[in-house]
């Protein structure tokens, strides 16, 4: 596939990232085009959550840069919501003293509205009292609709920790969907999943309306979402192409069967 006359909403040029000796991302370059979905993937170790934590601001690079809307872009984590960028994170991570809704409304707070931008130089107390209220119902419309999305709205009350694994990472997605991203950035998020709950995964990814970039192991679920995938071992860039090119490569292979060996 060309990527070549897409709008590319978001872009790395030829990031390098080392931690003290080792260089876990070396000359990497990728292109996500508005509307896509990306997978990375690669052997364990290979640099996948590196280029992720890189994107999110998480990890500082040595060398390469970062353009959204094809603006150079310094990635700062608290500016992600706002941007529309949201992360799964590969395990469920969620706070266990809220109840699965308030886990899920941390997700939708930073989503502003129209109108929230539209009243920002409003002064008045009372105004402001009135607005907060909106936001807070506006967070928790946006967090039930995820959550329904999610097949998960009947555990809204429930807290997380007492939930099965399969749930909680519905929980965990619904939280990344509840700021409706224009980039949903999912790591692992097949992981600890049965054969059912990827087939269900797999649709909402296909679904999902948003520009997507999926690290993942799980070979079916990237050959059967993605429309390109890059392929890291040891840091390095060793494919990039389609689901087929992609199956058909040989460097690809060599590398999975390198790191089972
Ligand atoms: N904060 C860090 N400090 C030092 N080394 C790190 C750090 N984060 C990652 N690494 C190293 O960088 C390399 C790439 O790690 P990374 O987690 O990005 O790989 P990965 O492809 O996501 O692996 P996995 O599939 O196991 O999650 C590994 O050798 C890892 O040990």
């Amino acid at each position: 596939m060309s990527t070549e006359n897409t709008a590319h909403e978001l872009a790395l040029d030829h990031m390098t990232v080392r931690f003290g000796g080792l260089t876990a991302l070396d000359d990497v370059s990728l292109r996500v085009p508005s509307g896509r979905i990306v997978g990375v993937i690669g052997p364990n170790g290979a640099g996948k959550t590196t280029l992720f934590n890189v994107i999110c601001g998480f990890v500082t690079p040595a060398a390469g840069e970062i353009t959204l809307d094809g603006r150079a872009w310094r990635p700062r984590p608290h500016q992600l919501n706002r941007l529309g960028i949201a992360r799964t994170l590969q395990g469920v991570g969620q706070f266990g003293g809220l109840t699965v809704l308030e886990n899920v409304q941390v997700g939708a707070r930073g989503h502003r509205s129209t109108g929230e931008r539209a009243g920002r130089e409003e002064k008045s107390r009372e105004r402001k009292g009135r607005e907060k209220r909106g936001r807070e119902k506006q967070s928790e419309m946006d967090a039930l609709e995820a959550l329904e999305r999610c097949g998960v709205a009947d555990y809204a009350h429930r807290l997380p920790g007492a939930l099965p694994y399969a749930i909680r990472k519905r929980v965990e997605l619904a939280r990344a969907l509840a700021s409706r991203p224009r980039i949903l950035m999912l790591d692992e998020p097949a992981g600890g999943l049965d054969p059912e709950e990827i087939r269900w995964l797999a649709e909402l990814i296909k679904g999902a309306g948003t520009t997507v970039l999926l690290v993942e192991h799980h070979m079916d679920l990237v050959m059967s979402v993605c429309d390109e995938i890059l392929v890291l071992d040891f840091g390095k860039p060793i494919a990039l192409g389609t689901p087929a090119e992609i199956s058909a490569d040989d460097k690809v292979t060599e590398a999975y069967l390198g790191a089972a060996a």
